[in-house]
Formats: structure tokens, C-alpha cells, sequence
């Protein structure tokens, strides 16, 4: 017996990647509202953008882009043809120009050139997706050409569910990688597996708000304590204190609301004559309310 799934794809998908664009070239034509989108995106990860729009088109976005991104260069004028694809690495089209759309992804073809046309989906090499950024996490909603709306919406409940500090924690794992990497270079081998293992159990032990708190002391500790004897500790105690601060607002409410309430019920029940003492009163609340 095996633990392998050996079930086939059911295929009908598209493949998800982290497209690493760091100083690549991304020619963007048109310059209106979508436009304005894909430049925010591309500039996220880093690329370089030749952007063809006549001026008179521009969204307020994508000219405060020009106007602030030293990263893009813009020309002011239609797309050319041929020439406009020298040194170009992806092109994403966003123009309400149907004919040209196809023209420009037909020439993107011959060049084997990866593109995407705004909304037509048969002109498109890759899609987009909706998309959320927080810090270092980056997560694509896709729904495959189906529903981009439905996209959009989910989008907004997959926020909602995100833990605060996601972010932070993300960066510190990212940083303590770093660390250990320095502490125990190597590439694949018995070290890369080892790293990988304790880098998995920190990763499962620790919650989120504990990656979140560390700092750079609270790493070299658990890089000290922990990976020199190849196990991982409980983090450290100001991490956990912090933790404890950290109760959320929901339950320090119910807390000091509790307390609140049995005051003012000793006050009340003293004004009226009723000396019970404190702890009476906690026992006549508790009663009132369950
Ligand atoms: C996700 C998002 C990313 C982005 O573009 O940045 C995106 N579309 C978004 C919004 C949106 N697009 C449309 C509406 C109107 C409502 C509706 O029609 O449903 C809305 C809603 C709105 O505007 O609120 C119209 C539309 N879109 C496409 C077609 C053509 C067709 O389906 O045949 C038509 C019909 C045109 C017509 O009827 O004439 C095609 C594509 N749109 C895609 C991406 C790719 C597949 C994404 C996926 O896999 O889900 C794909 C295939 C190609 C591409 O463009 O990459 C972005 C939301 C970003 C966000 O806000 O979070
Ligand atoms: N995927 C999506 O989310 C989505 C949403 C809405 C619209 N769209 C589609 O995307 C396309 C663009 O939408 P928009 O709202 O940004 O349109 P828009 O009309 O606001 O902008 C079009 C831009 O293209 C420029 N343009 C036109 N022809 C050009 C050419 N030959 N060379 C260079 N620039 C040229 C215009 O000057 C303008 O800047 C449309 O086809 C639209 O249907 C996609």
C-alpha cells in the first residue's frame, strides 16, 4: 500500500505560479482604468513598465503612476507594431479596441512573447486574478475565466478571515530562515533536510502571534537554544507574555464588563439597605444571568 494519491488531475485548470518579474521589462498598452490596475501589479513585483497610451485616455491613476514611478517609461501614442516588442519580456493589453487587442496578441505569439488581453480570454496566455497583498502574502482568487465577479467578492471574505498579524509573522519566518541559513550554510544534502525539518516544527508549534512577536534577540535565542540541540522550544517567556496582552478586545470586554457589572450591582444593592457582602453579589449576578 501506498500514502501516494494516485488519482489524475482532472485538468480544466490553469497553472498557479509566483511569476518572478524582478527586473524584467512588462510593456502595458492603454493607460485607462484596467490599465492603472496591471501597472500597480507589475510595479509590486518589481518590473519595469514601457507603457503606450496616447495622454488624452489616461486614467488620473495611471498618470499619477507616470508621474511618481521612476520605473516606468511612458510614450505617449498608440502601439506601433513589431518594434514596440524589442527587449519586452510579458505585455499585458488593456484598450477598448477589440481588433488591435487581437493584432497586438497575435504579434506577441509570433514572438513568443507571454500576454494577456483584458477580457478576452482566448488572447490570454495567463489570467489575472483577484488578488490580496499583505506584506509578504500574496494570495490569487482565480475562478478560471468562470466568474471574475465572484472573484472579487470572495476576495473580500478571505480578507476578512486573515489573522492581524499574518504579515509579520510571514516576514520574521522569512527572517529566521535567513539566520539559520547563515548559522548552517549549504545547499540540498543532509543540512538542507535538517534546516527544512526544524524550520517545519517552528513553523507547526509556535502560533501565529508568537512568530509575529519575535524580534531579532527572541531569534538568535531560538536559533542558540533550539537549533544547536535540534529541537524546538516553547517561545520564549516575554513572547508568551506578550501573547497574553494580546487577548483580544472581544474577551477583555466580557471581562471588565463582568466586573463592572457586579460594581455597580454592590452599589445599588447598598443603596437600597442590602449589605450583602462582595462576594454575595458576584453569587447574585452569576444567578441573574444564567
Ligand atoms: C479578477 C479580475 C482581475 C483583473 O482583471 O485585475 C478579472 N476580472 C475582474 C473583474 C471583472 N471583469 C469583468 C467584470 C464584470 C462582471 C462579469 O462579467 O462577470 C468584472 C467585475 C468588476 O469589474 O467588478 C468582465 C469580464 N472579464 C473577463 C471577461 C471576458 C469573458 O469572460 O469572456 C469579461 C466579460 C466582458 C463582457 O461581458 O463583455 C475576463 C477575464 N477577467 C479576468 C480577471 C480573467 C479571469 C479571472 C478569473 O479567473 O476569475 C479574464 C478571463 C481575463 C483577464 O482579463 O485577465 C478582476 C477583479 C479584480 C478585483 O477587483 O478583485
Ligand atoms: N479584466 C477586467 O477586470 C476588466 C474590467 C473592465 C473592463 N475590461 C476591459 O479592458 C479593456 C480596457 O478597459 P478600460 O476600462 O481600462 O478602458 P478605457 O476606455 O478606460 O481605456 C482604454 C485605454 O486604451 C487606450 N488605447 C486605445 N487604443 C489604443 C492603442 N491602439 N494603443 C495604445 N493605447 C490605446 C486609450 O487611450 C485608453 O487609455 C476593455 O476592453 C474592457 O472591456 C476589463
Amino acid at each position: 500500500m501506498t500514502d501516494f494519491d494516485l488519482e489524475l488531475p482532472t485538468g480544466g485548470g490553469s497553472l498557479l505560479l509566483a511569476w518572478q518579474l524582478k527586473g524584467k521589462r512588462v510593456l502595458i498598452v492603454g493607460g485607462g482604468d484596467v490599465s492603472s490596475g496591471r501597472i500597480k501589479s507589475v510595479l509590486a513585483a518589481d518590473a519595469f513598465i514601457t507603457l503606450i497610451a496616447p495622454r488624452d485616455g489616461l486614467h488620473r491613476l495611471t498618470r499619477h503612476y507616470i508621474d511618481n514611478s521612476a520605473r516606468i517609461t511612458y510614450h505617449d501614442r498608440t502601439f506601433a507594431g513589431d518594434e514596440d516588442l524589442v527587449g519586452i519580456d510579458m505585455v499585458l493589453t488593456a484598450i477598448d479596441d477589440v481588433e488591435w487587442s487581437r493584432r497586438i496578441c497575435a504579434l506577441c505569439r509570433e514572438h513568443r512573447i507571454p500576454v494577456n488581453v483584458a477580457d478576452i480570454p482566448p488572447s490570454c496566455d495567463f489570467y489575472f486574478g483577484s488578488q490580496i497583498r499583505k506584506g509578504p502574502l500574496q494570495i490569487m482568487i482565480s475562478t478560471n475565466g468562470n466568474g471574475p465577479k465572484l472573484a472579487n467578492l470572495l476576495k473580500t471574505r478571505i480578507e476578512q478571515c486573515l489573522p492581524e498579524k499574518v504579515d509579520r509573522a510571514i516576514e520574521n519566518v522569512g527572517i529566521l530562515r535567513g539566520k539559520l541559513r547563515q548559522r548552517a550554510p549549504g545547499v540540498g544534502g543532509e543540512i538542507g533536510k535538517r534546516r527544512m525539518q526544524w524550520m517545519s516544527t517552528v513553523c507547526t508549534n509556535w502560533e501565529l502571534d508568537e512568530l509575529a512577536a519575535l524580534d531579532d534577540e527572541s531569534m538568535e535565542e531560538l536559533l542558540l537554544v533550539g537549533w544547536e540541540r535540534l529541537s524546538v522550544p516553547k517561545p520564549p517567556r516575554r513572547i508568551q507574555l506578550n501573547k497574553a496582552s494580546n487577548m483580544s478586545d472581544a474577551t477583555l470586554a466580557t471581562v471588565v464588563g463582568f466586573f463592572v457589572g457586579i460594581a455597580l450591582s454592590t452599589a445599588v444593592l447598598w443603596n437600597q439597605g442590602i449589605y450583602g457582602n462582595f462576594f454575595t453579589n458576584i453569587f447574585m449576578v452569576l444567578r441573574a444571568l444564567f
